[in-house]
C-alpha cells in the first residue's frame, strides 16, 4: 500500500517559479528513475489521429499494454452488458488483464446548480494495476457538464477568495469575470507584485493560455506548498461552492460517501499542454480525491510508482476519475491535451439561449457567445480534495 509520505510538502514543482504563469506546474523526477517520463515525450509528438488510432490498435506502434480507452469497443465485445445491475465483470482482453468493469443501475442524482439529470446507469472500471482508482466513464450528463463550464467562469473564477495563478503578477477586474470586456482589454501588472514584474496583457491571452489554474475552498499556497492551517468559514479560507458539493453529494452512490469536498483545484489546459508527474499529498485527509474531465481529451498517466510505466487513460468530457485507497497517493499526471477534441454538446451550443440571464451583468451575459469556441480548445479540469481528517 501506498502511503502518505511523512512530509506535508507536496512534490509538486520544484521547478516552477512564479513569474511563469503560462508553465504548468511541474515536479522534476530524476531522470534516471522516472518512467513516466518516456511517455510524455511519446506524446508530446502523437497527433490525435493517432492516439486515436492507438487506442484501437493497442500494440500496432508502440508498447502499450497499460493504455486503457474506458469506451474502447473491445471491452464490450467481451461482455454483455445489457440489462444488468450491479454485475461484475472480470476482463479477459488481450491487453489489459486486469481490467474490471462493473455497470449498475443507480438512482443517484447528479445535479449541479440549476441543472439536474438522473444518472440512470454508469459504468465503473477499477483496475488491479492501480489498487483504489475508480474509473466512470461519460458520467456527466451535457446538461451538468454545460453548467460546470458555466459555474467555472461564472461564479468560481470571479469570486474575490478564489486565488488564480494570475493574482501574483496581474491587476485583475473585479470580479474576474473571464468573458466580461473586450479581449483586447488592457490588464495590467499587479500594482503589488509578490513576484518579479509582469508586463501588460490582455484578456484574450489570459482566456488564451495566460489563466492555468484557479482554487476553490482552502487555498493551497503554491509557494509554501501548504494549505491554510485556519478554521473554514473565515475570508481566508472560503466556503467551499455549494453547486460544487451539491455535485459531489448528489453522486455520493458513486463516491460512497468518502469525501468531504473542501479545497479544489481547477486547471485550464490548451493544446500540447501537459501535467508532470506528481503525487497530491499536501492534504492531511487521505479520503477520496476526485477528478471531474471537461472539454478536450487528454491521456492521464497514474502509477503506485514512479519507476514502474504508468496506466495510461484517455480521459474525455464527463469523465470522473476517482483515486482513492491505495491510489490515493499514487503518482499522475497529464500526458498531453488535443484540442479541437472538446464533445459538440459543449462547443456547438448556445449558452446565451439557454442558461437564465437573470442574476448577471449584460456585459457577462454577452460573453457567453464566447463560451463554445473557447472549449473548442479548452480541457478544465477540477479536482476536489478533503483537507483535513475527520
Ligand atoms: O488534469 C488532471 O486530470 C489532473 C490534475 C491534477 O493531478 C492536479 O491538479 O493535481
Ligand atoms: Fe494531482
Amino acid at each position: 500500500m501506498l502511503s502518505r509520505p511523512d512530509t506535508l510538502l507536496s512534490v509538486y514543482p520544484n521547478n516552477v517559479s512564479d513569474t511563469d504563469v503560462s508553465v504548468p506546474r511541474s515536479s522534476d523526477l530524476a531522470a534516471s528513475n522516472n518512467s513516466f517520463k518516456p511517455l510524455y515525450k511519446f506524446y508530446r509528438h502523437l497527433s490525435y489521429e493517432e492516439f486515436d488510432y492507438l487506442c484501437f490498435e493497442p500494440g500496432s506502434k508502440v508498447e502499450t499494454d497499460t493504455l486503457l480507452d474506458p469506451i474502447f469497443p473491445k471491452t464490450y465485445t467481451e461482455l454483455h452488458p445489457d440489462d444488468l445491475s450491479i454485475a461484475n465483470y472480470p476482463f479477459t482482453g488481450d491487453f489489459i488483464e486486469s481490467l474490471r468493469k462493473f455497470k449498475y443501475a443507480s438512482t443517484s442524482r447528479i445535479s449541479v446548480g440549476s441543472r439536474s439529470q438522473c444518472a440512470a446507469t454508469f459504468e465503473e472500471i477499477t483496475l488491479k494495476s492501480v489498487p483504489g482508482l475508480r474509473i466512470y466513464p461519460g458520467i456527466l450528463t451535457p446538461d451538468v457538464q454545460r453548467q460546470l463550464v458555466v459555474n467555472v467562469i461564472e461564479e468560481y473564477l470571479p469570486s474575490e477568495t478564489h486565488l488564480t495563478n494570475l493574482h501574483p503578477s496581474y491587476m485583475l477586474p473585479q470580479p474576474f469575470y473571464l468573458f466580461g470586456h473586450p479581449r483586447d482589454t488592457i490588464i495590467p501588472p499587479s500594482d503589488k507584485p509578490t513576484v518579479a514584474a509582469a508586463t501588460p496583457t490582455t484578456l484574450g491571452s489570459l482566456q488564451d493560455r495566460k489563466l492555468r489554474w484557479v482554487t476553490l475552498g482552502g487555498q493551497y499556497n503554491w509557494t509554501t506548498k501548504k494549505y491554510p492551517t485556519f478554521e473554514p468559514h473565515t475570508r481566508e479560507f472560503p466556503d467551499f461552492p455549494v453547486s460544487l458539493t451539491t455535485l459531489l453529494k448528489g453522486a455520493s452512490a458513486i463516491f460512497r460517501d468518502r469525501i468531504n469536498p473542501e479545497a479544489s483545484i481547477i486547471n485550464f489546459y490548451s493544446d500540447g499542454d501537459v501535467l508532470s508527474p506528481h503525487q497530491d499529498i499536501a492534504e492531511l485527509s487521505s479520503a477520496d480525491l476526485v477528478s471531474v474531465s471537461l472539454g478536450c481529451e487528454a491521456v492521464f498517466f497514474c502509477g503506485l510508482a514512479k519507476d514502474k510505466p504508468p496506466l495510461q487513460v484517455r480521459v474525455r468530457s464527463g469523465d470522473i476519475i476517482v483515486m482513492g485507497g491505495d491510489s490515493r497517493f499514487a503518482w499522475h499526471g497529464v500526458g498531453r491535451v488535443w484540442d479541437k477534441t472538446a464533445p459538440d454538446h459543449l462547443v456547438g451550443f448556445d449558452y446565451c439561449e439557454n442558461f437564465e440571464h437573470d442574476r448577471i451583468a449584460d456585459n457577462v451575459a454577452s460573453g457567453r457567445k464566447r463560451y463554445g469556441q473557447w472549449m473548442l480548445s479548452k480541457r478544465i479540469n477540477l479536482n476536489v480534495r478533503q483537507m483535513l481528517d475527520t
